[in-house]
This record gives C-alpha cells, sequence and structure tokens, in this order.
C-alpha cells in the first residue's frame, strides 16, 4: 500500500494489481465501475426528498418484496455503470428476476457481478443509513454466454466484495482477499480516500443484533444464545450484553468492522419457504469474505457461510456474522442437542436445574 500522503482508492488498486504480475487491470476497471455507481447512488440518497427518491415503486421485485423508488433507481445506476464497460460476462441483481447480460459486446468480459443495489431500503424514508453490497467471481467460461448457474459459486470463490454504506458520511469498504479496508468519499473532491485500513473484527465482544420480534421463530440454539446474552451478569455469561437492530444489513457490518459485535439473521421457522431473510449471493457471501478478510466468523449459524454451495440466484439463507468467539459459540450451540437446554436458568446446566 502507498505509504505517505492520501491514499486513493484508484492507487490502492494499482498497488494491489502489482502483486498480481499477470492481471490485465479488468477486475479494476470492474471495481472502479462499481465504485462509480456507489457514488451516483450516494448523491441521489443526500438529495433524499428534493431529488423525488423517496417512497415506493408501485411495484415488487421477484421475491415478492415492495420496491422502493430508491431500489429501482439504484438498480439501473448499477446496471449502466457497468454494461458497456466490457468487463462483466452478466449482472445478478436483486431487484432482476434474471442475470443481466451485457448489451450486445464481444468479447465479453472475464467477471460476474452480482449486487444488491439498495440494502436496507426500509431505512430510506426514515433517513437511516442504507447501502449497496457487491460480489464478483470470475466467469467459468469468458467464451460462452454466462448463464445464472455460472453465478453458483460458494462465497470462497469471490475474487472481490464489498459494500458502500451512505450514512453521515459515505464510505466503501472492500476487499481483494488482501485484508478489508474502508475509504470514505471526499465530498468536495469526489475523491475514495483510504480512511480505515486494514479493519480487524475483534474476538470478543458484549455487543448482539437481532430481529427480537422472530422470536417465537427461532430454532432452541438461538433461544439458548440470546437468553443468555439477556440474563447478563447474573446469567451464565456473567457480563452484561448491549443489543441493536438497524435493520440495514450494511449498517450492521460496518458497525461490527469498526467496534466488533455479533450479527444474527438465523434459519428460523416462520415461512418454510425461506429458510432465513437473507439472500446468499448478494447479501451473506459478500459480508462474509468481508468479514472473514477482517479476523471474524460468518456462518450459516452451523458452518462456513463460504462453504456453501448455492442453489439459486435469489436463495435465502441463515446468517451469523461477527466476533469470532461469539460466533463460534453459536456454532457450538447448534451441534448440542436441543433437549439439552431449555434457558439458560432452567436448562439441566442453569441456575435452577434442579428445580425443574
Ligand atoms: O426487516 P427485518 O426483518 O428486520 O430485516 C432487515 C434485513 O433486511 C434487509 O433490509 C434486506 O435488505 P433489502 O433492503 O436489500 O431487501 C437487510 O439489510 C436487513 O438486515
Ligand atoms: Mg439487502
Ligand atoms: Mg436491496
Amino acid at each position: 500500500m502507498p505509504t505517505g500522503g492520501r491514499t486513493t482508492l484508484v492507487q490502492y488498486l494499482i498497488e494491489e494489481r502489482r502483486r498480481h504480475p499477470e492481471a490485465t487491470g479488468d477486475l479494476n476497471a470492474l471495481i472502479t465501475d462499481v465504485a462509480l455507481a456507489c457514488k451516483a447512488i450516494s448523491r441521489k440518497v443526500a438529495f433524499g426528498g428534493l431529488a423525488g427518491v423517496l417512497g415506493s415503486a408501485g411495484s415488487g421485485n421477484v421475491q415478492g418484496e415492495e420496491q422502493k423508488t430508491l431500489d429501482v433507481l439504484s438498480n439501473q445506476i448499477f446496471l449502466r455503470a457497468n454494461e458497456w464497460g466490457g468487463h462483466v460476462a452478466a449482472m445478478a441483481s436483486e431487484e432482476l428476476d434474471d442475470i443481466s447480460l451485457p448489451p450486445g459486446q464481444y468479447p465479453r468480459g472475464k467477471y460476474l457481478l452480482a449486487f444488491d443495489p439498495l440494502d436496507g431500503s426500509s431505512n430510506i424514508d426514515v433517513n437511516v443509513s442504507v447501502g449497496s453490497i457487491f460480489s464478483i467471481t470470475r466467469a467459468p467460461d469468458p467464451d460462452r454466454e454466462a448463464t445464472t448457474a455460472d453465478f453458483l459459486q460458494p462465497g470462497r470463490e469471490q475474487v472481490c466484495a464489498g459494500y458502500a454504506i451512505y450514512g453521515p458520511s459515505t464510505m466503501l469498504v472492500i476487499t481483494l482477499g488482501s485484508g478489508t479496508h474502508g475509504f470514505t468519499l471526499d465530498p468536495v473532491l469526489g475523491e475514495w480516500v483510504l480512511s480505515h485500513p486494514d479493519l480487524k473484527v475483534p474476538s470478543a465482544t458484549r455487543e448482539f443484533a437481532i430481529n427480537a420480534s422472530n422470536s417465537r421463530f427461532w430454532e432452541p440454539a438461538v433461544r439458548r444464545y440470546v437468553d443468555e446474552c439477556l440474563a447478563g451478569r447474573t446469567g451464565p455469561r456473567e457480563a452484561d450484553f448491549n443489543m441493536r437492530w438497524i435493520a440495514s444489513l450494511v449498517a450492521e457490518t460496518h458497525r461490527i468492522l469498526m467496534r466488533g459485535g455479533v450479527f444474527l439473521y438465523p434459519k428460523d421457522n416462520k415461512d418454510p419457504a425461506k429458510p432465513g431473510r437473507l439472500r446468499l449471493l448478494y447479501e451473506a457471501s459478500p459480508i462474509s469474505f468481508l468479514i472473514e478478510q477482517a479476523g471474524g466468523r460468518a456462518s450459516t449459524g452451523r458452518s462456513r457461510l463460504m462453504d456453501v454451495q448455492p442453489e439459486a440466484l435469489h436463495q435465502r439463507i441463515g446468517f451469523v456474522f461477527g466476533s469470532a468467539d461469539e460466533v463460534e459459540r453459536i456454532e457450538a450451540y447448534h451441534r448440542e442437542p436441543a433437549d439439552d437446554f431449555r434457558s439458560p436458568l432452567f436448562g439441566k446446566r442453569g441456575l435452577f436445574a434442579d428445580i425443574v
């Protein structure tokens, strides 16, 4: 990484490319196009109601979710920024039923780009941080037209992943497999400046994030974990825990990268057709790559998320990530037979184990 003065995203990417003498520069060009899309979305977010970007678009996506105006707009911005660059073989988006091929292009690009153009869209209208998430993998065969099946690669195959967060300041956080690095958008020069090199997630934490309104649908291992956190100093963990829930995956990830913590959107029994809330290819996979590269752990709750073989473009999955000690604990709870515990206070090992 360059030393002295400001390091911009472009400088960082050039430096990274030096470590790969065989690289053609295509990946860097693609990341620059993605970063440009994020910059454009950031401007739309900043103008908010003045740019007419709030509210519903009056349509739904392939997953039956209401599309916000900014979901649709951000999707268009991502597509336009990347379809003519010659670097992608195809794109997949939360907001598109099927993959998108670049228009009439030959030779095709070498990469597959999957993205959630606007994450946390329920927060747009209330002016809370939202973001964009992206994942880049290699097209298995750039000599033929890319297919949906080409996108179904485990997370460990990603060559780059990142997110932009549109918060009080706009940041781009990326990994190319050599650490996780944060760039802040200089709003005057319009440049991404390296502000948070080599982010590290502490292995221990006393902060967890989960949507507790789903508690009646949780599996016993998740219920046990949360019960034990809530029991605090007087429970089996012998420590008080704090809780957060922003409902923007990007914002939760950012907090965890900044100060640690654990996030759970676990597999539950709310809707048998949906094994989890978050999408594997353009939410959980890229966030996992960023978290692992920052020394954290990313899991389905049972095992490493980046080893899951995807089966569908918009597949959902249970997702637990953050400080390694907590994620390991949650995985261990899932391995234990459920009837071994009911709650921290009343289970076999609990304070009142003898009286129940
Ligand atoms: O509304 P819930 O159930 O708390 O879900 C919140 C989760 O849904 C998401 O908003 C899904 O993202 P989208 O806004 O891209 O659909 C995540 O960012 C967040 O973690
Ligand atoms: Mg999302
Ligand atoms: Mg989205």
